[in-house]
């Protein structure tokens, strides 16, 4: 019996060994995968599937898998659970986001034959121009792992709140002080402003959606890992 257990273990372990099961990667020391600390989180990585600006899946976004810094990830961790009291949650369209992603949206902004999401992302503006009104950063904070997009939405239905313009709309509308939107809207962004400000976010008056970590951990290092 006790050898039959033990040739059981032995295959079990040789099985592992050799898995075609896609595994997680090995993160650099200080990130992790947000999901195992905030298992409720909604998410909709934009940039791993084609419903993002470029109208492509983007560059070094391998799986639809949430990457930050444990830093911003507990901060985000107590935003989702000052929410629940309010019947709401968190919503992330992007996280961590690789070096080569930016690279390759320099690379789409200059090729100005390819529109193919203009009509819904940037109907108003010159892609060439994108990177100059600051809806994209050549040195994203984004790359430096503490910084995330997000919105709410009602904890009941799922649904997201209304905030006046969708995720990554490039146009004034998505400035937070904008006078385009209505008192439900500016209110569903003062609520999201407020509570992630509460946990020491600082926010970007350029995008509604957009926050970064005030005591980021790693303020000057611009990771390459592709998420995976
Ligand atoms: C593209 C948008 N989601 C964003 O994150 N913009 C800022 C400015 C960035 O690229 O860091
Ligand atoms: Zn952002």
């Amino acid at each position: 019996m006790k050898k039959r257990i033990s040739i059981a273990f032995f295959i079990e372990i040789i099985f592992s060994l050799f898995s075609c099961k896609p595994q997680k990667n090995k993160l650099p020391k200080g990130f992790v995968y947000v999901e195992k600390y905030i298992p409720d989180l909604i998410v909709d990585l934009r940039y791993f599937s084609s419903n993002n600006f470029t109208g492509r899946p983007v560059e070094g976004y391998e799986s639809s898998v949430l990457i930050l810094s444990y830093k911003a990830t507990l901060a985000l961790k107590n935003v989702q659970e000052q929410l629940k009291n309010k019947g709401l949650g968190l919503k992330v369209f992007d996280a961590y986001r690789p070096q080569r992603a930016v690279n390759s949206f320099e690379v789409w902004s200059k090729k100005s034959e390819d529109v193919i999401a203009k009509k819904e992302f940037y109907p108003n503006v010159n892609k060439r121009d994108v990177f100059a009104l600051n809806y994209l950063a050549l040195k994203s904070g984004h790359t430096r792992g503490s910084t995330i997009d997000l919105t709410l939405v009602n904890l009941k239905t799922g649904q997201e709140l209304d905030r006046g313009s969708p995720f990554d709309f490039f146009g004034s509308i998505s400035y937070y002080d904008t006078l385009q939107i209505n008192a439900l809207q500016k209110n569903n962004r003062k609520i999201l402003k407020e509570v992630m400000l509460d946990n020491h976010f600082k926010e970007y008056p350029e995008e509604w959606w957009h926050f970064t970590l005030i005591d980021e951990p790693f303020p000057e290092t611009y990771f390459d890992f592709p998420i995976k």
